[in-house]
């Protein structure tokens, strides 16, 4: 298996004026082979969205490296990112939020397309097809994201993160702001998608019985660290510490 993603010795460390400096993420390593869905969990400010950042280059890491299909990322900015972003997508907790209220779901989705050289008409027929794959009539590509409910737009999110082919999809809490049954359904379009086009999964979650249900392996993050790494059930059922154990007791 190949290694899609892997972050070397990477560190956040945040300067502010007036306050102390404040390690966020520290010394974290770690690699995601090609069809895996590995999962991050850790408690409230342990650092998971501080690396997701630093991956998908919202942030420059202080230090270490990231690895995206054996390249360099670590530094790209600007044009260069465009290559990255051909190759890694990125789904968020509030799906209302990531696409813009004035533009219809449609427009949202085929937008990515004719950024990379589709033409408009064709980007449209594309998105329509998108969202049935993800389990929306195509019609929905003519509503605006106020118009669908929260687990509908998070298909749509999908269908927009995958519109372009990614490898990788990073999913930052992106079941986290649904009910059950919802997210559930979410987790079998993921299962559904990752058998279809072999996809790799990046799950960042604070519930560590979701990432037992749908992670093959799972980090537990404390305090800007890696401080545990397993198949979920060898976590859930040998927690090696004290902090796993009650992130185990504060769910299950
Ligand atoms: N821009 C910033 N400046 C200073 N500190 C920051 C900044 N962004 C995050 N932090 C701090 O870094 C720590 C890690 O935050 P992060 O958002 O990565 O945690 P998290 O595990 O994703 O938490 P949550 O699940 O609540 O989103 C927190 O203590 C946070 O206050």
């Amino acid at each position: 298996m190949s290694v899609v993603l892997a972050a070397e010795h990477l560190t956040k460390t945040f300067v502010s004026q007036g306050r102390e400096n404040y390690t966020a993420v520290d010394d974290v390593s770690f690699s995601v082979e090609s069809g895996e869905k590995l999962g991050i969990i850790g408690e409230s400010g342990s650092g998971k969205t501080t690396v997701v950042n630093m991956i998908t280059r919202l942030l420059d890491a202080s230090s270490g490296m990231i690895r995206l299909d054996g390249e360099d990322i670590t530094s790209k900015k600007g044009k260069e990112l465009k290559e990255v972003y051909k190759k890694m997508q990125m789904v968020f907790q509030t799906p209302t939020e990531s696409f813009d209220p004035r533009r219809k779901l449609g427009d949202g989705i085929a937008e990515s397309l004719i950024n990379f050289g589709m033409k408009k008409k064709e980007a449209m027929v594309k998105a329509g097809q998108l969202l049935e794959l993800c389990g929306l009539e195509k019609e929905y590509a003519g509503r605006y994201p106020h118009e669908v409910s929260g687990g509908q737009c998070q298909r749509a999110a999908i269908a927009r993160a995958i519109a372009i082919d990614p490898r990788l999809l990073i999913l930052d809490e992106a079941t986290s702001a649904l009910d059950v049954t919802i997210q559930e359904e979410i987790l079998e379009l993921l299962d559904k998608l990752k058998t279809e086009r072999n996809m790799t999964y990046l799950f960042i979650c604070h519930d560590i019985a979701l990432v037992q249900q749908f992670c093959d392996r799972v980090l537990v993050m404390h305090q800007g660290k890696i401080v545990e790494e397993g198949t979920p059930d060898e976590v859930i059922r040998n927690p090696k510490t004290e902090y796993t154990r009650r992130l185990i007791e504060s769910v299950l």
